[in-house]
């Protein structure tokens, strides 16, 4: 198809008289459904606005990039329609073509770069960059830092929260990091493949340099991956149903050098038992090995069903002083070296003089009660995945500490549980999964009148939601936001933030 050019800017005002394509254009600009127009007004044309896109698929145009979307895309417009480029930094001046497009905003690709924003890293990261492994890496660090510092900013205006955020904390290492990887295979003529998969798609992009993965657990991943191949093991197609392997999962223990593999299965076929022998003897800094049986048409990777084959089915790994028994589907934060300054920061904000009671909520396997425990009288902490209770409860074992306890369940139902039974907390550290917390978990820290609270976000959208929740309670943000960065070269946002009830 030839694409059709476009101009880039149109010059309607609010007194000329102008086509539909203008409406559409007027109304995004001041952000309504209807066009603004006062000679639309006059004649009574409220044209449903938003309905009129002004692009096509296969046209090109030549624009400004003049910002980058939360996922690290560049937003191109026209005519106030907003157009997301991968690859594209703002102040860029690009050329692009329109590859789809939505009643709200569209997708276009890169066709030329003309001009080079300061803030682009030189190199070639495009698998990166495709798959969202690293929606950021062409963007130079520091800028990276910056993005979520701003991101922040916004979306705590759009929420009128008048509260300061700090300038994000940079990650001691900023590639190699991660200590965990669930590495998707798929059949690529008629090889088991490694990769991962193209954005909001299942179509892989076969890869085996992970960019911010530990090289180890790399290298790990290619080694099982030949092992597969050699032994004809088939990767799941999930069309089919057909096929055996679905993930190869790696964790290693940063400080102890602990590997753990566990391959996700869809059946245990007899093959699996020289898989076994193989991984043992070519993996040889191997700690535990584990089939994860899941059967499942769904795309929650890892299932409750784990069959122990080597070793004795967790890893170990520190942070700072103390030792932590990891299992399979326990969470645990995945950038080791900026975890330690993570707690360190909430420990800072919460100020503990060694009386209070503190509730650990969304525990996981204990890591942030457990580091505060010898600061604090006791430490209720509840978290939903049993595995990860079993793991807290091993781990204040482990570390000597006896005023830790840990119980399973949701934070929104055990909270009314201890609620009932007269628990009365001094600190609530939160430290929830993207989602946020739960709206009635935050009445009843309320209700319990819990005077402080450190909230832990990986989310910065569910976390202003929260804050005005409880600032509608009665709650003073009495911290800046400390941006914290887990996640270089992605767009995830952690950060810290305090409150604290304030007296009637
Ligand atoms: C971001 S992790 C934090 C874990 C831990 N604080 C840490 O730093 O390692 C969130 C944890 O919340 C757990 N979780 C998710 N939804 C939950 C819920 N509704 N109630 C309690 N725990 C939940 C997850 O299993 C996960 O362990």
């Amino acid at each position: 198809m030839k694409p059709r050019t476009l101009r880039v800017q149109s010059a309607v005002t609010a007194f000329q008289p102008h086509s539909a394509g203008d409406c559409a254009a007027l109304a995004r600009r001041v952000g309504d459904d209807f066009c603004p127009s006062l000679v639309c007004k006059k004649k009574g044309n409220m044209t449903l606005a938003k309905t009129i896109v002004p692009v096509h698929r296969g046209d090109q145009l030549t624009s400004t990039v003049t910002d980058l979307t939360y996922e690290g895309m560049g937003v191109v417009k026209q005519d106030g329609y907003p157009l997301f480029v991968e690859n594209a930094l703002p102040g860029e001046e690009v050329t692009v073509q329109v590859t789809k497009t939505n009643k709200q905003y569209g997708f276009a690709q890169l066709v030329k770069r003309l001009t080079s924003s300061p803030d682009r890293v030189e190199g070639e990261f495009t698998d990166y960059l495709q798959t969202g492994i690293a929606p950021l890496a062409h963007l130079k660090y520091a800028a990276q830092l910056k993005f979520k510092q701003q991101q922040v900013e916004h979306l705590f205006a759009a929420q009128h929260l008048a509260v300061k955020v700090l300038p994000t904390l940079p990650s001691p290492v900023q590639t190699g990091y991660r200590n965990k990887a669930q590495i998707p295979v798929q059949m690529i003529d008629g090889e088991l493949t490694t990769g991962f998969y193209r954005k909001r798609s299942h179509r892989l992009v076969p890869m085996t340099d992970f960019f911010i993965q530990d090289p180890r657990i790399d290298e790990i991943i290619v080694t099982v991956r030949d092992i597969l191949r050699d032994l004809d093991i088939a990767a799941y197609d999930e069309r089919t149903h057909r096929g055996v392997v679905r993930h190869i999962m790696v964790r290693r223990g940063r400080a102890t050098g602990e590997v753990m593999v566990v391959l996700v299965v869809t059946k245990v076929v007899p093959a699996l038992r020289q898989a076994a022998d193989l991984i043992k003897a070519n993996v040889t800094d191997l700690t535990t090995l584990l089939w994860n049986v899941n059967s499942e048409n769904t795309n929650v990777i890892l299932s409750d069903k784990n069959q122990m084959i080597s070793g004795p089915g967790y890893i170990e790994d520190k942070i700072g002083e103390r030792r932590f028994k990891i299992s399979p589907q326990s969470f645990f934060q995945i950038n080791s070296t900026q975890t330690p300054r993570l707690y360190h920061i909430a420990q800072e904000l919460a100020e503990f003089t060694g009386k209070e009671t503190v509730i650990d909520a969304y525990s996981g396997i204990g890591t942030i009660g457990l580091t505060i425990a010898a600061q604090v009288k006791h430490v209720y902490g509840m978290e939903v995945v049993p595995a990860a209770v079993k793991d807290a409860q091993a781990n204040a074992h482990l570390n000597h500490v006896d005023n830790a306890e840990y119980t399973v369940g949701t934070a929104e139902a055990v909270l009314p549980r201890w609620q009932k039974a007269g628990i009365k907390a001094d600190v609530c550290i939160v430290d929830p999964p993207r989602k946020g917390l739960a709206s009635s978990f935050i009445d009843v820290l309320k209700e319990m009148n819990v005077p402080r609270i450190i909230y832990v976000s990986c989310n910065p959208a569910t976390l202003a939601r929260d804050l005005v929740h409880f600032q509608d309670l009665g709650y003073a943000i009495t911290s800046p936001t400390q941006v914290v960065d887990m996640f270089p070269q992605t767009p995830h946002i952690e950060s810290v933030t305090r409150l604290d009830l304030q007296e009637k």
